[in-house]
């Protein structure tokens, strides 16, 4: 299964000087993660507890949308707990051997990153589950005739899990994970803050404004605020003296075409298609996705989170509906409101 993401709120992996920036921008230590607050909290009495005990942590699960900062948290957890961090992925773990040769490789404390977590096959899946209740797991050695399987233990470690579509997770090893935290969007002012932290970083002169500018149009996420930062200071320093203003944000992020409330591309098709062709709805998420030619899941656990809390559309029992704000964003007339315009006719 593939999984597409929009541009803006894809990590831009395949060019190293952006995956460069993104890793000098991420934040170290627990009191540099700005906001998450109740997350921050859990974790911080999970971890002072486990450390008191002379324990490992409990395994933990972080869900939420893209770039809210899953892969940030996971370092800041192994920093923080003195540990090692192995990062690996659900894609990458094809089979129970390659899990294995993880597993056994791992120390006492060791804390092992699970990216995309919900992309293990379900054979991986179930060889975890003992791993993460027993620390214990069976390999096979030698072949044919004199294969055997032998069950060898592990050393404690915690394992952290990171998803963008929890929906996926079997239930099974949901349970197994002991904490679970689930990502909430930030708001302008968190947003804010970490767009000045990320511009004192590159050295970037930004007045409050011109940093609130970006953070508002940001989708409530870090890595797009990131993104928005450095594309704004170019357009800074091309066409302005240097500084961010609220005046050049503007500028800069209108030319970049990052809309007034800061959607993106398929934001924009999600909500034009649910007007345009579904007369705002409601309509079922299946046909919603086919029309825009994305995988209801990733729409209903990626996108939909931030248009539902911004009151762009709604989730009803009869499906998809494009609200009130929608409909003025893209100045469309509403089903009712042209009604009202046909009567005064
Ligand atoms: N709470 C935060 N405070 C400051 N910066 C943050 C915070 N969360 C995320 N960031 C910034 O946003 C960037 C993206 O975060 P991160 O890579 O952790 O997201 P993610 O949730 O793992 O995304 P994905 O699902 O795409 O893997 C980081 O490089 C970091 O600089
Ligand atoms: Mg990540």
């Amino acid at each position: 299964m593939s999984e597409s993401r929009s541009p803006a709120l894809r990590p831009d992996t395949n060019d190293p000087s952006e995956s460069d920036i993104e890793s000098m921008l991420r934040p170290q230590r627990m009191e540099d993660f700005i906001g998450q607050e109740k997350i921050k909290k859990n974790l911080r009495v999970f971890m002072t507890a486990a450390l008191q005990r002379g324990e490992t942590l409990d395994h933990v699960l972080l869900s939420g949308p893209p770039g809210l900062g899953k892969t940030t948290l996971a370092h800041i957890v192994a920093n923080e707990m003195g540990a090692r961090i192995r990062t690996t992925s659900g894609p990458v773990l094809e089979k129970p051997a390659d899990v294995a040769g993880v597993l056994t490789n791992l120390e006492e404390g060791d804390v092992l990153f699970i990216d995309e977590i919900h992309r293990l096959s379900s054979v991986v899946e179930e060889y975890l589950y003992s791993a993460m209740e027993d620390y214990r797991i069976d390999i096979v050695i030698d072949s044919g005739p004199n294969a055997r399987t032998v069950q060898i233990s592990l050393p404690p470690f915690t394992m952290v899990g990171a998803t963008t579509r929890k929906g996926l997770l079997t239930s099974p090893l949901r349970a197994r994970f002991g904490i679970d935290f689930r990502y909430d969007y930030y708001t302008a002012d968190l947003l804010q803050a970490i767009t000045k932290r990320s511009a004192r970083i590159l050295d970037v002169p930004i007045t409050d404004d011109g940093a609130f500018e970006i953070a508002r149009r940001s989708r409530g996420t870090p890595r797009v605020s990131n993104r928005l930062l450095r594309r704004t200071r170019d357009f800074a320093e091309v066409e302005g003296d240097g500084e961010i203003t609220k005046t050049i944000a503007d500028h800069a992020l209108n030319a970049l075409d990052v809309d007034e409330a800061g959607l993106d591309d398929m934001d924009t098709r999600i909500l034009l298609t649910l007007i345009d062709n579904f007369d705002g709805g409601p309509t079922g998420l299946k046909n919603l996705a086919v029309s825009v030619g994305e995988e209801s899941g990733t729409i209903e656990e990626v996108y939909e989170p931030y248009l539902i809390q911004e009151a762009f559309m709604e989730r009803t029992p009869r499906g998809r509906v494009a609200l009130k704000r929608a409909y003025k964003h893209f100045d469309r007339n509403r089903p009712s409101e042209s009604g009202d315009l046909f009567e005064g006719e």
